[in-house]
């Protein structure tokens, strides 16, 4: 039997990477003399990758931009953010020592990002995390981003896993969403970034802190795929 699999969103769920995504997005503002977006505006912004994160943030600065000119900036964006992506951005509280436990109970452990898979790469290497994960799929790793199915399955597929007995942790409804696509059950965190509160969006379980995850899984999984 294939070992049972966690899939991670990242963004939010594993790691608060809200200090860093801002502090770009409000550079690239800066540089055409915006004012900058408050911390409690990220998380209208965050879930579907950079470029519509930075679409939503002009959009909420009141600048309308061509295309052209949103190319340009998604390159500044993305020059800034890769230099400076991990200089605030640290794990969740107890998400090392959950994922320990997963991983010594035989679970195998998957990222499923929709930030771009260089820059969730870059990420977990500076913060000494990219052993821990079997796989790491980001947003252009397949044709489709989450919410489709695809990169789920094709984190799971890499893991040499089942459907059957894989589970997602995320934050928003676009890993809702992409968890009910791959038809697979979702453990929504709800300490990470949704403008409307997980608790709304339908997920299976929710869990505040990372000690809770592993009672969630039992609970959820039973006897099918909690075990390993
Ligand atoms: O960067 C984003 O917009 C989304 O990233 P996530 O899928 O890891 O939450
Ligand atoms: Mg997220």
């Amino acid at each position: 039997m294939p070992a049972p699999i966690l899939v991670f969103d990242l963004d939010g769920t594993l790691v608060d990477t809200a200090p860093d995504l801002l502090a770009s997005l409000n550079t690239v503002l800066e540089a055409r003399s915006l004012g900058p977006i408050p911390m409690d505006g990220l998380s209208k912004l965050v879930g579907q990758g950079a470029r519509v994160m930075l679409q939503r943030g002009f959009d909420m600065a009141g600048e309308h931009l061509d295309p052209a000119e949103m190319e340009v900036l998604f390159s500044a964006f993305l020059e800034h953010y890769s230099q400076n992506i991990a200089v605030a951005s640290r794990p969740f509280p107890g998400m090392e020592t959950a994922l320990d436990r997963f991983s010594e109970a035989g679970w195998k452990l998957a990222v499923c990002t929709n930030k771009l898979e260089g820059l969730a790469r870059k990420l977990l290497e500076e913060l000494g995390m990219t052993s821990r994960f079997a796989t790491i799929i980001g947003g252009d790793t397949f044709a489709k981003p989450k919410p489709d199915a695809m990169p789920i399955l094709g984190a799971i597929d890499r893991c040499g896993g089942d459907p059957s007995r894989a589970l997602m942790v995320g934050d928003s409804i676009t890993d809702i969403d992409a968890a009910r696509a791959a038809r697979i059950p979702v453990i929504a965190v709800d300490f990470g970034y949704t403008p409307v509160p997980v608790t709304e969006l339908g997920p299976d379980r929710v869990i505040s802190s990372f000690d809770a995850l592993w009672p969630a899984v039992q609970d959820l999984a039973g006897t099918e795929t909690a075990q390993a």
